[in-house]
């Protein structure tokens, strides 16, 4: 659309992604702006429209030209063009829905709802924006909107809408929440808590976090801290000692003890999971929590170990504080599919079917400037996976005489010998086909496709 993009809207830095293109001004920008120092100065012209917008969407802007001669023209051009996209609500925090627009969802005063974010402008959003789609002067609402557009994002700001791609070399194409579903093995639901339970789950958990670990992994021999802290909550009732936490989930994390809101989100997201997938029962019998205190903590490209959730497990991530890109990737040579979706405040992704066996996740790294900040915490994003622990049969031992953890390797099931504890530095290397593993997953797959037939009849 633009010949930089991923400039600063005020200067010329590059900004690492669209998301910051879109919604902020460089650090240099946004500290100028928070010592209230001038920005540098916008001129009418901030407000034609370039020739590659929708002319459409500005018909009395159509006669201007648009000469590409310096990079301060581009950045007054990238300044227009964060006023008009994305499209932000009127004043009422309402918007009509636009018939060429793709849907996202906004959260305006901390609560979210769906709206528009065009990919595509149009006559409706603009008309919304500015009041008077015929203006071509300078108008109160439409400076406000420049102003919003350079701020950092704060829980008043738009999230960015999810997307995917089938290989690196293609564009992202954005999608909707209701199409994540048909992509991958995963469902995202936003405004899933009451508001108010949220909220005091995040304070809660942002105080607790104090005693959060910073653990620590091993790769080729060599033990590296994990760049996030964490913590593990145990969610069966006191008396249900059937289903005891496993070795290896409480190997690096501390166990918290479970506030009655935690037990509060725990049933609500259960009860969620439900309506969408009716069999078989998942009731979370604890949860992983992990807190990024910063754009640079992060959880590099992995699969959650099914060692004592069996296979096609669901498990379910709860985002709170700050909005983050979840990725979700095909783990084989043959697909290059990939789904990124923007979590905010209050959302859970719900992960099933093969997304642990065939599928690998990730929170990258981002610039802390271009991460959407919550409006209490900040920076900061705290996540709880809820995972159902289940009665595996007896799988046996390894060769160094420890339970065998359970894996999943290219469309099988196998036993191995896991590290954890005070021995995670070694494995005796035992590793053999899953028989069990295999038929419970096939039995896992008939229930999911009955399910998503009466889904499909509803
Ligand atoms: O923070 C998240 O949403 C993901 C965390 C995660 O993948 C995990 O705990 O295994
Ligand atoms: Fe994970």
């Amino acid at each position: 659309m633009k010949e930089d993009p991923w400039s600063c809207n005020s200067c010329t830095y590059r900004h690492e992604s669209p998301t910051e293109r879109q919604y902020l001004s460089c650090a240099l920008c946004s500290a100028r702006k928070n010592n209230n120092e001038p920005q540098r100065k916008k001129t009418s012209s901030h407000h034609k429209s370039s020739p590659s917008s929708s002319s459409s969407s500005h018909s009395s802007s159509s006669t201007r030209q648009y000469t590409p001669d310096t990079k301060r023209r581009k950045r007054q051009l990238l300044l227009s063009d964060a006023f008009q996209q994305p499209p932000k609500p009127n004043i009422q925090g309402t918007r009509k829905k636009s018939p060429t627009a793709n849907t996202t969802t906004c959260i305006l005063n901390g609560r979210s709802s769906v709206g528009e974010a065009t990919t595509t402008r149009n006559k409706t959003d603009s008309t919304e924006i500015n009041g008077d789609d015929n203006n071509t002067k300078e108008h109160p609402v439409k400076r406000r909107s420049i102003l919003e557009a350079l701020k950092p994002c704060s829980a008043s700001s738009f999230v960015p809408p999810a997307r995917y791609r089938d290989s690196p070399k293609e564009d992202w194409t954005t999608i909707s929440l209701s199409q994540i579903p048909t992509l991958c093995p995963m469902t995202v639901i936003h405004n899933v808590l009451p508001l108010q339970v949220a909220n005091s789950l995040l304070a809660q958990l942002e105080q607790e976090s104090s005693c959060w670990n910073r653990g620590n992994w091993i790769i080729h021999g060599k033990e590296h801290q994990i760049p996030r802290t964490t913590a593990t909550y145990q969610l069966l009732q006191d008396n249900d000692d059937t289903l005891l936490m496993d070795e290896e989930y409480l190997d690096n994390n501390p166990q918290r003890p479970v506030s009655p809101e935690l037990r509060q989100a725990a049933t609500a997201i259960a009860q969620r999971v439900q309506e969408q997938h009716s069999q078989p029962k998942w009731e979370p019998t604890f949860c992983l929590a992990n807190r990024y205190a910063t754009g640079q903590d992060c959880v590099g490209w992995h699969a959650d170990h099914i060692t004592p959730l069996g296979p096609r497990p669901i498990i379910v991530g709860l985002s709170l504080g700050a909005c983050r890109r979840f990725e979700l990737r095909h783990a084989s040579a043959t697909s290059g599919r990939h789904v990124s979706v923007p979590l905010p405040h209050n959302s859970i992704a719900i992960m099933w079917n093969d997304a642990q066996e065939s599928w690998q996740h990730a929170v990258p790294r981002c610039s802390s400037n271009s991460l959407m900040q919550h409006a209490t915490v900040g920076h900061v994003r705290i996540s709880l996976t809820f995972r159902m622990q289940r009665h595996l049969p007896n799988l046996g031992k390894c060769h160094c005489g420890r339970p065998v953890g359970l894996k999943a390797k290219d469309g099988a099931y196998y036993c191995f010998c896991r590290p954890y504890g005070k021995d995670k530095h070694r494995t005796c290397g035992f590793w053999k086909r899953c028989g069990w593993a295999e038929q419970e997953a096939q039995r896992l797959i008939r229930l999911e496709s009955c399910q998503s037939e009466e889904q499909l009849q509803k």
